[in-house]
């Protein structure tokens, strides 16, 4: 690794403790992943932080400055006790001092949200399937309400490619099979628009770790992209919930270096589910240092799912390009990229769509997650950006409590847009 003079005092100035706390991460998660069960709540360390240099690949891009603070290893456990545990005497860590952190969380299991998916979107009002509806049960279509249709969709942000295209099989199908009866009609819509949404994507997110014909295992890794505010964080959040309610286990990269409350933020959010986030201390640090730190933390402590946070807020596309290059490349030093998960808002609309446009150029986005569906009755979003990016959206956020993602179903999503 080179390291000139400028960066080499930061690094002694950042004080490293990588080496150290990663085998603390490493001690907490396979605890965990063999089931131990300390049903008694005791109390676990705070580690002490000791500036260790932090190895790295040899090449400019090699990361440094990094903490690993042990958030996992933290709290009263009165829910799930195996989640969080103090490392051994034997770790070499000296005596521990206590601490009293908050419990562990239970996140709810991802079964029961799809249905909270059809509910919310009914709830928003849903101006889409009702305004379709009711133009579609009139005794005669005439020329201006097929004008009507396509307005109402072209408003709901279906986009005009996909707009058009439903109106032509509408129409087509209303002559030819000289539809009139409201309940056919909705059934002939319901497949219309399901065929726009295409239940034939593949919407699974790829989140299992990888083993190799020795049995090395090599975790998922999540790369989260987006503009700031989208959301990006908070999805990280509770798509952390649903992976552990899954039973997997996770750790966080807060490479959102550009604000500090961002990384405690997910911090708060790892911490809540008993998991560990890889982060700098230092606001501004390089981070693909971090999304490296965070890679590696996860083969080491051999978890299944490493989920990196990424801050979105560069001014152009060179830079985006830039950063977003790197910290692949960096990542990818470590372990294969998993997924890109895009995370757009919802209720932009037409920005949406644009920013949607350069990270797929730039990022390799493979999933799309919408946040804010609870604050828009504009769902034809969903087609509009699929068929920008041709990829899949896989989850979508449905509110801003903590289970409040859901993986997206076509179905349930047509039949809340038709509710
Ligand atoms: N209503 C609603 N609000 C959401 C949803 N997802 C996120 N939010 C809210 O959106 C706001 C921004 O969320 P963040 O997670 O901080 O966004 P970010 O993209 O990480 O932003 P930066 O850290 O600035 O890059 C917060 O107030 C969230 O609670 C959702 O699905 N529905």
């Amino acid at each position: 690794m080179r390291v000139n003079s400028d960066a080499l005092t930061t690094l002694l100035a950042a004080g490293v403790p990588i080496a150290l706390v990663a085998a603390v991460v490493t001690l907490f998660v396979s605890r965990r992943r063999s089931g131990d069960d300390t049903s008694t709540s005791a109390p676990a360390p705070t580690i002490e932080r000791v500036p260790t240099p932090a190895a790295a690949p040899d090449d400019d891009e090699s990361p440094r400055g990094v903490d690993v603070p042990p958030t996992a290893g933290v709290g009263t456990l009165d829910t799930l006790p195996e989640q969080a545990e103090a490392p051994p005497a034997e770790s070499g860590l000296g005596t521990p001092e206590l601490d009293v952190l908050p419990s562990i969380e239970v996140p709810t299991p991802a079964a029961g949200r799809l249905a909270r998916l059809r509910d919310r979107l009914a709830r928003s009002g849903s101006p889409l399937g009702t305004r379709l509806l009711a133009v579609l049960s009139r005794d005669h279509l005439a020329e201006d309400d097929w004008d009507e249709l396509e307005e109402t969709l072209l408003l709901a942000d279906v986009g005009a490619g996909p707009s058009g295209e439903l109106i032509d099989a509408l129409r087509t199908r209303v002559r030819v099979e000289g539809l009139k009866d409201p309940a056919q009609v909705k059934t002939l819509l319901r497949a219309q628009l399901l065929e726009l949404v295409d239940p034939t994507l593949d919407r699974s997110l790829h989140v299992a770790p990888t083993v190799a014909a020795d049995g090395t295992r090599t975790p998922a890794v999540l790369l989260v992209v987006g503009v700031n505010g989208t959301g990006k964080t908070t999805t990280i959040g509770k798509l952390t919930r649903l992976l552990v309610a899954e039973g997997r286990s996770v750790v966080l990269g807060a490479a959102d270096t550009f604000r500090a409350a961002a990384a405690d933020q997910l911090e708060t959010w790892g911490s809540r589910v008993g998991v560990p986030t890889v982060r700098s201390e230092r606001e501004g640090a390089d981070p693909a240092s971090v999304a490296f730190e965070a890679v590696r933390t996860g083969k080491q402590a051999d978890v299944d799912v490493v989920v990196v946070d990424t801050a979105g807020r560069l001014q152009n596309k060179a830079g985006l390009m830039d950063e977003l290059g790197k910290i692949t490349r960096v990542i990818g030093k470590e372990a294969p990229l998993s997924e890109v998960l895009l995370v757009l808002d919802a209720t932009t609309g037409q920005n949406g769509l644009n920013q949607a446009r350069v990270f797929g150029e730039v990022a390799g986005v493979t999933g799309i997650v919408l946040t804010k569906l609870d604050g828009t009755a504009k769902g034809g979003i969903v087609v509009a950006v699929q068929r920008e990016l041709g990829v899949p959206v896989k989850l979508v956020g449905l509110g801003e409590g903590p289970d409040d993602l859901a993986p997206f179903d076509p179905e349930a999503f047509v039949d809340g847009l038709l509710q």
